[in-house]
């Protein structure tokens, strides 16, 4: 079922902070902040030669990390994101398996202009996993 890493995702407080240290002391290229309201995040993203880091800053009054970084002040791994063939096929063999599909369970367009899905993490050894379709 799961093909390519797309990306891992570090949630923090200050998606340009956390730029400044990946430009700086890393020499990495990173892209301009984007907002993604209907996600709740702020997103950048560091290309790599063989995947992505997305940094992820809460937005609004809503967000879905907003708890994740109130725990985790300094940031923190948040979630890493798998490419699947047929999403809704990839969704629906998980839920006859038992596993909890967060939110309605409709994929919704993500950064990259694709549907995506998030499972919840005590169901995949303790690490949230989003799903996009390749
Ligand atoms: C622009 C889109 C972009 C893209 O790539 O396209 C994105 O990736 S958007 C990313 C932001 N959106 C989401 O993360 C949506 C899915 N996430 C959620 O629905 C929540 O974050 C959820 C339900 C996973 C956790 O929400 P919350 O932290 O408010 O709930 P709890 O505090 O009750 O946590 C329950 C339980 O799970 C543990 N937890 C929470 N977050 C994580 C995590 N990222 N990784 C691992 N574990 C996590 C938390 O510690 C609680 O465990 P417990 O043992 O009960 O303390
Ligand atoms: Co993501």
């Amino acid at each position: 079922m799961i093909g390519r890493l797309n990306h891992v995702a570090i949630a923090v407080d200050s998606v340009e902070k956390a730029s400044a240290v990946y430009r700086g002391a890393l020499g990495a290229k990173v892209s301009e902040p984007e907002t993604v309201a209907e996600h709740g995040v702020t997103v950048v993203f560091v290309e790599l030669p063989n995947t992505k880091i997305e940094l992820l800053e809460p937005y609004g009054e809503n967000s879905p990390i907003a708890g994740f970084v109130a725990k985790n002040p300094a940031g923190g791994i948040h979630h890493v994101c798998y490419e699947v063939d047929d999403i809704l096929a990839a969704r629906d063999q998980l839920k006859a398996s038992g596993a909890r599909v967060l939110g309605d369970g409709e994929p919704r367009i993500g950064a990259h202009g694709k549907p995506v899905l998030f499972l919840h993490p005590k169901d995949f050894c303790g690490t949230l996993v989003e799903l996009e379709q390749a």
